[in-house]
This record gives structure tokens, sequence and C-alpha cells, in this order.
């Protein structure tokens, strides 16, 4: 037997396994590398989070995936360079964060690669008739095994899409194993560029679980600060908002699109999230005179409206939990926001459940891999069909 295929088999069999999860999100802030230790697996799975750091990414890194993510029209030799240049640059911030925590990379089990996302395009957003849904993320995963000698799990998303799927949100498996509790409904907010919320019943009914993205999050107020203001990335603590007034009317226009009336689950990006969306939105409300602290605080308002919004629609009247995670609940005013629009909801974050709110993603990404070793396809039940019912993860062997 090949000997790598016989080490994963004896991996698969263990009672602990020592996961890295990785996570490189729409934001570009950098690559977050998470060490966690799994035991079990299914409802059963009992994850420790030991280490948690998030490598930032340089200008000239950011400035190359930016080339090419989210573009329509692209260099396709950069790409090409890019997929295996990340997956190199991943392996070696897994191998100098390993060093970091004086950490064998022969005591680690997988790595659970995510990729970097650079085009997402469910039907919905693309169109094309006779073409599926589909997504790209790119670095990789057999440059990470053979960069850090780790047998590498990673691609996560084209099952899913395979499946029926759009590729996304992923959030809702890990979630579900994760931070299910019973008698209390828990909503898991992720605000990263994109905003993502998975819904978990208190009465334990997988068929009630879903994940659903509900637009931005942080993508607009950073491609803004960065176009207003160059070399501020994104607006620290709200203070450019902070200064400025939201305008209803562009706040109106910017919620005006077909995505926000569709049905949940649904996925976006800043293939639709961007600098011409908003040029568009302002155009037709007649704001282009706004000042850049007027469009932040606007810019602000609306994920706040839309994420509230999203979460009205699908609970109603009934009591739920929030537990917020990604770069946004580091934003005072768009939390702020979130609860004067949620009156009575009760605010917390992952932290309480064990799991840093910044380490959130790559957690459910190791647990993803977990799952992928171990563990069997959840059932969300008929009717789920952008849920599937899927183990997910492409194994690359380092020999
Ligand atoms: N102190 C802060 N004040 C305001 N915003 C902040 C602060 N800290 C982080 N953010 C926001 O969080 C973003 C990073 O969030 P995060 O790392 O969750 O994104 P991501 O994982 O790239 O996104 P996604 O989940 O959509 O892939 C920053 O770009 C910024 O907009
Ligand atoms: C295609 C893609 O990379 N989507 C990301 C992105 O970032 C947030 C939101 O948009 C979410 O749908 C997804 O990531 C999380 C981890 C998910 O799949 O659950």
């Amino acid at each position: 037997m090949n000997k790598m295929l016989e080490q994963l088999f004896k991996v698969a069999g263990k009672e602990k396994r020592t996961i890295i999860g990785l996570m490189s999100g729409t934001s570009l802030d950098g690559l977050d590398i998470a060490l966690c230790e799994f035991e079990g697996n299914g409802t059963q799975t009992r994850m420790k989070l030991r280490e948690f750091v998030t490598m930032p990414y340089d200008e000239t890194f950011k400035r190359e995936v930016k080339a090419v993510f989210s573009k329509r029209e692209v260099d396709l030799e950069r790409v090409c360079l890019l997929n295996a240049y990340i997956g190199r640059f991943h392996a070696d911030l897994i191998n100098k964060s390993l060093q970091t925590w004086g950490v064998e990379s022969a005591d680690v089990d997988v790595i659970a690669s995510h990729g970097q996302t650079i085009y997402h395009a469910p039907a919905s957003l693309h169109g094309v008739a006779g073409m599926p849904d589909a997504t790209l993320q790119i670095g990789d995963g057999d440059h990470i095994a053979m960069g850090t000698g780790i047998i590498t799990l990673s691609d996560f998303r084209q099952k899913h899409v395979a499946a029926g799927g759009e590729g996304a949100p992923l959030a809702v498996y890990g979630d579900y194993l994760l931070f299910s509790e019973q008698d209390q409904n828990r909503i898991m907010l992720n605000i990263g560029g994109i905003a993502n919320f998975t819904f978990l019943p208190g009465d334990l009914d997988t068929s009630r679980i879903f994940s659903t993205d509900v637009g931005p999050g942080n993508t607009l107020m950073d491609a803004y600060v960065q176009q207003q203001f160059p070399g501020t990335y994104y607006d620290a603590d709200s203070a450019i908002a902070l200064k400025g007034t939201y305008n209803q009317a562009l706040v109106a226009s910017l919620l005006y699109h077909p995505f926000f009336e569709q049905d949940f689950p649904k996925t976006t990006g800043p293939e639709l999230f961007n600098l011409s969306y908003l040029a568009e939105a302002q155009r037709r409300s007649d704001t282009e005179h706004l000042s850049p602290e007027d469009v932040m605080a606007s810019l602000n308002r609306f994920s706040a409206v839309a994420i509230s919004g999203a979460l009205t629609r699908s609970l109603g009247d009934s009591d739920f939990e929030i537990f917020l995670s990604g770069g946004g609940m580091h934003n005072p005013l768009l939390i702020q926001n979130i609860k004067a629009l949620l009156p009575g909801a009760t605010v917390r974050d992952t932290a309480e459940l064990g799991v840093s709110p910044d380490a959130k993603e790559a957690v459910l990404f190791a647990t993803l891999a977990n799952e992928c070793l171990v563990g069997e396809p959840i059932e969300f039940g008929p009717g789920k069909r952008r849920v599937p019912s899927v183990l997910m993860g492409k194994i690359s062997l380092p020999e």
C-alpha cells in the first residue's frame, strides 16, 4: 500500500487528531491559521483550539491577488502562477507558525486548506444559460502538502457545488457540529467581507438548520475606504463613519437589488458588491455629492440593515441568541447599528463558546477535514438541495 495512504488510514483511526485549519477570506487581511485538537466526530465532536494566528499579507501579495480577485477579465497566466505561488506561500506561513509555537510538523496529522477564493459565481448571479453554479479557490493543496510535509485536504467547495449547493456557505456543517445547543435557538453570525449566518434551532431539528449569505459585510466599506483614503485598508473602529451621517436614500438604493429578495440559502461576493454597485446606487439615489464620511456611514448602515433584515425575515418573533465572529464584530458602529435594529436580541460572541471569533472560520475548515477523515455525511433532511449531504475535501499527499 502507498505509505502515505497507510498514514492517512492511521490518522483516521486515532483517538485524537491534530488538524490545522486555514482560512484566507475575501478581506485579504491575512492567512488565519488554527491549530486544533479533535476527538470524535459528528455531534460527538470535541474540538480544542490550541493555537491561533493571523499571518498578515503584505502590500505586494494583496495587490497580486486583487488583480485577479472577482474580476471577469484577468491575465490567465497570473492566475496560473498564483495558484502555485499561494500554495507555497501558505506552506511557508504554516511552517513559520509551527516554529513559533514549537510544534513539529510530524505532530500535525492533516492541514485543512480553504485556499483563496478568486471568483464566486452562483447561477443566480452569473445568469449564463446552461451554465452551473461555480466557484474557484486557488492555492493548490499539493504545494501545501509538499511545502510542509503534512497531508493536506483542500478545495472543499467543489464537492458542495457538484452535489447541488452553491459552494457556500459551508459554515452550516461545522456550526451544527460544534455549536448546536438543546433548547437554545442560536444564530452564528459571521461578519467577514460578506456576512453570513447559520440558524441552529434549540430543538436540534436538522431539517430546520441552514446557513446563508446576507450581503456585505465589510467588503464595500473596505473597498470604499481603500479608494478614498489610499493606504488605509478598513475603517478602523468606525472612525470615518462616525464622523458622517447615513443618507436614507442611499441606504435604500443600496438595498434595491433582487439578491435581497431571493430565498435562503443564497450566496454572493464582491463580484456583485463592489464599487460599481455603490456608484450605481449613488447615481440612482442622486447622492453622488455626499462626503466620504457620509458615504461610509451609509455603507455601515446598509450592512447593518441587510444583516438585521435577513435575521428578522427568517426568524420572525422567535427568541434567539446571536454569536458573533469575523472582523466586522470589531466595527463598533456596525454592531451598534445591528443591535439598534434588533432590539431584544442577545448579542454575544463565539469566545463564550470556547472559540476565538477571529479563529472561527479556520476552525470550521479543520472540522470539515475531521469529518472527511472520520465522519459520515450529515443529513439535513429532504428539500435541502442547497445543503447537500456530503463529505468534502480533496487529499494531497506529501510524497
Ligand atoms: N477594529 C476594526 N474596526 C473596524 N473594522 C474592522 C476592525 N477589525 C477588523 N475589521 C474589519 O474586518 C475585516 C476582516 O474581517 P475577516 O478577517 O473576518 O474577513 P474575511 O475572513 O477575509 O472575510 P470572509 O469571511 O468574507 O471571507 C477587515 O477588512 C475590516 O473591514
Ligand atoms: C465563495 C466564498 O469564498 N465564500 C465565502 C465568503 O466569505 C463569507 C461568505 O462569503 C461565505 O459564503 C464564504 O465563506 C464561509 C467560510 C462559508 O463558506 O461558510
